[in-house]
């Protein structure tokens, strides 16, 4: 019986539950190299090892010095993750980070100023394309997230099916966008409001709030904090939890439960993408982002 049913999990509906009309990244070639065990490829700015026995893969954010979310960072990431959503033998993804102390700064904020429009466009449908990846895949997404998450971080973490975050008051989590100066779009807060409700995301978007690890988890906006050194084996122990449930089973309730947020930004895509380009293109914005640039620096030094 037991055999039967790891059997059963194992059946796995083929491709994403990206409904028809979600379009494709841009592909690149990425080496996929190793023994029958194990997969692994390495690019510049991420590392895809994907372990055949367990099933599970892990996505390694390697890009210092914050992991942010620039060009470079999106193509490797929705090529590592196209290739293992169609590799039978991987069953869940757990995405964390090779920098110390930071999971991802977000999106990268140089390729948000002084840039040209069809960058803009380009930066921006790249973006979009990511997050489809992520929150339609049809494995089991787990973030381990081993630092600070704020704005585009969090929305990696938000795509996932289950959140465990290092203990470490250091390491907060939220969608800052309004702090500085920027708004999160309607499929940021959908993500957000999907994993902590409406009254919550409403006070935590406008305030662009960022969440030390004990309130990101009153909140419900993690579902585990553990020590530091516990939260890669800890995400790998609760893989193995959600590995008991057939893969189809999963797969089905998982579309049932995203296919609306999914449709939603399909259907608003290219407005989404010229509302984008409009907004960031304006003086105003990009005043805004270069002061806040700047506060980063200072802070530094
Ligand atoms: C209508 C609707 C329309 C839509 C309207 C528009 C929608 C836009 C949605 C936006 C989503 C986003 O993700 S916007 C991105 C938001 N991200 C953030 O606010 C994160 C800002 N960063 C931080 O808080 C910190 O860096 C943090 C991650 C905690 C790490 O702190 P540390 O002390 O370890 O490191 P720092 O010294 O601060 O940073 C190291 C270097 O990295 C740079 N850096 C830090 N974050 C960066 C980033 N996101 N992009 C680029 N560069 C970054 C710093 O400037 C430093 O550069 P050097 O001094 O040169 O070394």
């Amino acid at each position: 019986m037991a055999t039967l049913l790891r059997k059963a999990a194992r059946v796995s509906l083929s491709g994403s539950l990206l409904s028809a009309g979600g379009r494709p990244g841009r592909l690149y070639a990425l080496s996929y190299f190793g023994s029958n065990s194990r997969n692994s490829s390495t690019s510049s700015k991420v590392k895809v090892d994907l372990d055949n026995s367990s099933g599970i893969a892990v996505v390694k954010f390697q890009g210092p010095p914050v992991n942010s979310m620039g060009m470079d960072f999106l193509t490797e990431m929705a090529i590592g993750l196209d290739k293992l959503e169609l590799d039978k033998n991987c069953r869940g993804i757990i995405l964390t980070s090779a920098v110390p102390k930071v999971f991802s700064a977000g999106l990268d904020i140089m390729d948000m100023y002084g840039k040209t429009l069809e960058h803009y466009e380009l930066f921006w449908r790249s973006v979009q394309d990511l997050w489809l990846k992520l929150y339609s895949s049809s494995k089991i997404m787990i973030a381990a997230i081993n630092g600070a998450s704020p704005a585009g971080g969090c929305l990696m973490a938000l795509s996932c099916d289950y959140r465990i975050l290092a203990d470490n008051p250091r390491y907060k989590i939220g969608l800052n966008e309004a702090q500085l100066g920027i708004v999160a779009p309607f499929w940021f807060k959908d993500s957000m409001v999907n994993t902590v409700g409406y009254r919550i995301a409403e006070e935590s978007i406008q305030f662009g709030v960022m969440y030390s690890p004990a309130d990101a988890l009153k909140i419900g906006l993690v579902d585990q904090v553990v020590p530091e050194d516990k939260v890669l084996s800890t995400a790998k122990e609760k893989m193995e939890k959600w590995f008991d449930i057939p893969d189809h089973a999963r797969q089905i309730s998982k579309s049932m439960m995203r296919k609306p947020t999914i449709d939603r930004m399909l259907a608003n895509r290219e407005t989404d993408i010229k509302n984008f380009v409009g907004f960031i293109s304006k003086d105003s914005i990009q005043k805004s982002l270069e002061m806040y640039m700047a506060m980063l620096k200072m802070k530094k030094g």
